[in-house]
C-alpha cells in the first residue's frame, strides 16, 4: 500500500469548442505531471469542450466528438500517470456533466454531477440530467471522491462519499468569478473539510469566455479546514501537490500560497483577462476606441492597452463643436502616457452634412436630443469604418450606472464588440483610476504611471453633445444614482424600502422607471465584463415590454 500519492493540479484556460487544442493543453499538462511522478494529474470541469458551453454541448455531433476526444486522449496518455478531465457523457439518451479517469489507455471510471447550477448565469438543468450520488473511483489503492463543482456546494454529495470510503476529494470545477467570489469558495470548502474530516483540493480553470472570466484560485485544505496551498487567481498554473497517509488519513505536505488580491485589482484583473480572451478566442489582436478625453474611454483605452499592448490600440478623438480644448489636451495626454496610437477625425462636416440632408424633414421642429444624438452615431459610423478598414475591433466603454438607467445612446456610443466596464458602476470607475494610476503589476501590457491624467479623473464627467453639459443635468449625482440603483438592481430593494433607507422618493422612482425603460438598449448592447452576481445579461433577466412600477413607493 503506498504512502505517498502525487496529484498534478492543472489550472488552465480551455477554449469553448476548441477540442483539439484542448486536449494538447490536457496531454501536455499530464506530460509535466508524469515528468515528476505523479498518480493522477487533474483538469477541470468539462474541460474538454470548455465552459461554459451553452447550447453547443445540445448539438449532437459536438457530444460525439467531445466524448470521442476524450477516449483518444486516454490512449495518448496510456503509458504514465492517471488523467482526470471533465466532459460530457451519453447514457441511454441522457447527457451528462461527466468527469473522466482516463488509465493505461481507457476510461476507468466516470462520476456524474448530481446538483445542476441554475441560477445567476447557470442553466445547466436545461442542459444535463441530474446523475444520481455516486461513490469514490481508485488511482493507484487511493479512493478520491469527486463532487463536480456544485455538487460541492451542498453537503449531500460529500457526505456520501466521505460514507463510501473516500480518503481525498477532488473538486473539478468551472467556477466563474465575481467580487469576493474566492473567500466565498474557501468558507464553503471549508465547511466540507470540517463535515467530512477528508483533505479536499479545489481545482478552478481560469480564462474569460464571452461575459464570464473563470478566476482560478484553485486551493488544498488538509482537515480542521487549514489552507495547505493556494494557487493564483486569473493566471494559468500547473502544480503537483504531495498527500502522505499518516495514522489519521491522508494529509497534504504544505505548498505554495499565491496572494489572492483585493477586490479592487481582482476587478481590473478581470476586465483585462477578458478582453485579452474575448480577441484571442475570437480571432482579433486589435482594438479601437473613441477617446473622449473622459474618465469611462480613458479606463478602457487602459484595459485595452494592458490585455492587448499599446501598440494593439487605436485611440480616435471624434470632436465636434462641443468638445473642449481640455477634452482635445486631455485625450491626447491619456493616449500618449498608454502609449497608444491616438488619431484625430473631426466630425463637423459630418454633422453638417447630416443636418442638411434632414432639414427640409425637420423644417419647423425645434433642435433637442435627436441633433445631439447624431454626434453619437456619427463618431459609431467612423469607428465602425476604421474598425472594417483594419480589423480591430471596437470597444463600447458605458459603465454600469449608464448602462442601467440608458444614458448613452443605441447606435451610437453603444456601438462595439465589447464592454470591459459594463458592469462596473461609475462611483467605482473613479476608484478603478486612481488605482490603475497607483499600481502596475506584470500582467499589465501597459505602462506603468499616471496613464489617466488627474483632470480626466476629476472634472464633471459630460456628454459634450450641447454646450456646457454635464451627466448631472439629466441624472443625481453619481453617488446617489449608484446607491439607488446598489438597491433597486444588486438587492431587488423596493421602492419603499429605499424611501426607508433615506433616498428621495421622486429620485427613486424615475431612477426605477429610467432602470426599467432602458431594457431594450441592454438587450441589444455589446457583452461586457461579468464582475457582480447581478450583470446585465445572464444575473438579470428583465422583460422589455414591461408595465410594472412598484406601488410600494406611490
Ligand atoms: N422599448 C423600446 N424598444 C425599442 N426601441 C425603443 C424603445 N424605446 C425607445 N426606443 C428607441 O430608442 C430611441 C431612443 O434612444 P436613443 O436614440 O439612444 O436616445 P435617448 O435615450 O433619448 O438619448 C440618449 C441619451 O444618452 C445620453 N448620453 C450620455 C452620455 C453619452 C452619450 C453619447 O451618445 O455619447 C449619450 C444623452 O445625453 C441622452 O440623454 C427612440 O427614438 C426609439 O427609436
Ligand atoms: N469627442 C469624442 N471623441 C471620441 N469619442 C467620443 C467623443 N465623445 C464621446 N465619445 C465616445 O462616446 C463614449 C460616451 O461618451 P461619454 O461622455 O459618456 O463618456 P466619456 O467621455 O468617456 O466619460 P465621461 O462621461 O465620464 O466624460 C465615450 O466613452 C467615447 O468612447
Ligand atoms: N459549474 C458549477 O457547477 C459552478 C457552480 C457554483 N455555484 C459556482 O459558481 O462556483
Amino acid at each position: 500500500m503506498a504512502d505517498v500519492f502525487r496529484l498534478t493540479l492543472a489550472q488552465l484556460n480551455p477554449t469553448v469548442g476548441d477540442l483539439r487544442g484542448n486536449a494538447a493543453k490536457a496531454q501536455a499538462a499530464w506530460e509535466q505531471g508524469r515528468a515528476k511522478g505523479a498518480d493522477l494529474v487533474a483538469l477541470t470541469e468539462m474541460f474538454i469542450t470548455g465552459y461554459q458551453t451553452q447550447d453547443l454541448i445540445l448539438k449532437p455531433s459536438f457530444q460525439q466528438a467531445a466524448i470521442a476526444a476524450i477516449h483518444q486522449l486516454a490512449v495518448d496518455c496510456a503509458d504514465g500517470p492517471a488523467l482526470a478531465i471533465g466532459g460530457p457523457a451519453l447514457q441511454e439518451g441522457r447527457l451528462f456533466n461527466a468527469y473522466y479517469i482516463l488509465h493505461g489507455g481507457r476510461v476507468t471510471a466516470t462520476v456524474q454531477k448530481h446538483h445542476l447550477p441554475n441560477d445567476s448565469l447557470f442553466d445547466e438543468k436545461r442542459l444535463f440530467t441530474s446523475a444520481d450520488v455516486h461513490g469514490p473511483f481508485t488511482i493507484n489503492g487511493v479512493r478520491i471522491g469527486s463532487p463536480i463543482c456544485e455538487d460541492a456546494w451542498h453537503p449531500d454529495v460529500v457526505e456520501t462519499l466521505a460514507e463510501t470510503g473516500a480518503e481525498i476529494l477532488l473538486v473539478p470545477n468551472g467556477s466563474p468569478y465575481h467580487r469576493g467570489k474566492p473567500n466565498l469558495r474557501l468558507n464553503l470548502m471549508i465547511s466540507r473539510v470540517v463535515e467530512t474530516g477528508l483533505p479536499l483540493v479545489y481545482l478552478n480553470m481560469v480564462g474569460g469566455q464571452d461575459d464570464q472570466v473563470f478566476d482560478g484560485s484553485s486551493m488544498v485544505l488538509n482537515p480542521g479546514g487549514h489552507l495547505v496551498a493556494q494557487l493564483p487567481q486569473f493566471d494559468e498554473h500547473v502544480t503537483q501537490i504531495v498527500f502522505r497517509r499518516t495514522s489519521d488519513g491522508w494529509r497534504a505536505d504544505p505548498g505554495e500560497i499565491a496572494e489572492i488580491p483585493p477586490i479592487g485589482e481582482a476587478d481590473y484583473r478581470a476586465c483585462v483577462l477578458s478582453v485579452a480572451d474575448y480577441f484571442a478566442k475570437t480571432g482579433f489582436s486589435k482594438a479601437v476606441l473613441g477617446l473622449s478625453g473622459g474618465i469611462d474611454s480613458a479606463i478602457v483605452a487602459a484595459i485595452a492597452a494592458d490585455a492587448l499592448g499599446p501598440e494593439n490600440v487605436r485611440c480616435v478623438m471624434l470632436p465636434s463643436e462641443f468638445t473642449s480644448a481640455h477634452s482635445l489636451e486631455d485625450a491626447e495626454k491619456c493616449a500618449r502616457a498608454l502609449g497608444c496610437r491616438l488619431d484625430t477625425v473631426p466630425i463637423t462636416a459630418a454633422q453638417k452634412a447630416v443636418g442638411e440632408t434632414l432639414a427640409p424633414l425637420f423644417a419647423g421642429t425645434d433642435e433637442g436630443i435627436t441633433e445631439e444624438n447624431i454626434q453619437s452615431r456619427l463618431r459609431g459610423v467612423m469607428l465602425m469604418a476604421i474598425s472594417n478598414k483594419y480589423g480591430e475591433m471596437l470597444l463600447t466603454t458605458g459603465n454600469k450606472s449608464e448602462m442601467a438607467v440608458g444614458y448613452c445612446t443605441i447606435y451610437g456610443d453603444m456601438n462595439g464588440g465589447y464592454n470591459p466596464v459594463k458592469d462596473m458602476y461609475k462611483t467605482r470607475m473613479f476608484l478603478t483610476a486612481r488605482w490603475r494610476n497607483e499600481n502596475h503589476r506584470d500582467w499589465m501590457k501597459g505602462p506603468a504611471g499616471e496613464v489617466i491624467p488627474e483632470r480626466i479623473i476629476t472634472k464633471p464627467p459630460s456628454a459634450e453633445l450641447r454646450p456646457d453639459q454635464t451627466d448631472q443635468d439629466s441624472l443625481p449625482p453619481y453617488d446617489v444614482l449608484d446607491a439607488i440603483l446598489e438597491g433597486l438592481v444588486e438587492r431587488e430593494a423596493s421602492v419603499a424600502e429605499l424611501v426607508a433607507e433615506g433616498f428621495d422618493r421622486d429620485t427613486v422612482k424615475k431612477i426605477e422607471h429610467l432602470l426599467y425603460i432602458a431594457e431594450y438598449k441592454r438587450f441589444q448592447s455589446a457583452p461586457g465584463t461579468r464582475l457582480t452576481q447581478k450583470a446585465f445579461w445572464l444575473d438579470r433577466r428583465y422583460p422589455i415590454a414591461n408595465r410594472w412600477r412598484d406601488p410600494s413607493g406611490a
